[in-house]
């Protein structure tokens, strides 16, 4: 077996959807936790300046959704054929639409314009996009996002809707269908086992919980 190693900072944010991986698989790995103060020093070394990185044998890729795909595909939640698999990186690009609005909100440092663009950003970004999530779901039919299994996709969206969910309160439990999903997931018997033995942290740098 590969030696892997995930290194990201103690945040689930990106590097949760992998942990959750390994740890369906049971496949052992060493979890580095930068700390911000260490940051600085290592950014040059990796591939993007940014983290995750995932380490296999020594080699080492990046993006969070690249370490994931390729995780999931390793441990069999990637999808039972190549349309699912696209189907699957849908679901994980999904919230890249929004990310510019994000990134305003994050770096805006005057609190008055900070509440105004979060509430843009709720309610012409996240809103609208949870919609499409709970359409995606009754397609579906099965609880799934994809295929009639649990797969990667499922795993991501667990992680972004409970994230999300530290973010701006109060947005997804408005979502009757998401609040069950989440609830299914954290219910698979290995994420729960996960969810309880994980070092506990928060999602992002903006997370409010
Ligand atoms: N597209 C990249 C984005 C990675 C990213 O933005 N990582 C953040 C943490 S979530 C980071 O490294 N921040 C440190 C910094 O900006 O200095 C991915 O999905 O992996």
């Amino acid at each position: 077996m590969p030696h892997y190693k995930l290194t990201y900072f103690n945040l689930y944010g990106r590097g949760e959807t992998a942990r959750i991986l390994f740890h369906l698989a049971g496949v052992p790995y060493d979890d580095v936790r930068i700390e911000m103060e260490e940051w600085a020093g290592k950014r040059s070394d990796t591939r993007w300046g940014f983290l995750p990185e995932l380490e296999v044998d020594g080699k080492k890729v990046a993006q969070s959704k690249a370490i994931n795909l390729y995780l999931a595909k390793q441990f069999g939640f990637g999808g039972k054929d190549e349309w699912e698999t696209a189907r699957i990186v849908e679901f994980l690009l999904a919230f890249d639409d929004i990310g510019p609005m994000l990134y305003n909100v994050y770096v805006e440092q005057d609190p008055a314009k900070k509440a105004e663009l979060t509430e843009l950003t709720i309610d012409r970004g996240l809103k609208p996009l949870y919609n499409r999530f709970e359409k995606s779901l009754e397609e579906n039919g099965n609880g799934y996002f994809v295929g009639n299994q649990l797969t990667v996709a499922d795993i991501y969206m667990y992680v972004a809707l409970t994230g999300f969910d530290e973010i701006a309160p109060s947005v997804l439990s408005e979502f009757e269908k998401l609040v069950a999903f989440v609830k299914r997931i954290e219910d698979e018997p290995k994420v729960k086992e996960w969810i309880e033995k994980r070092p506990k942290c928060p999602f992002s740098f903006m997370s409010k919980k």
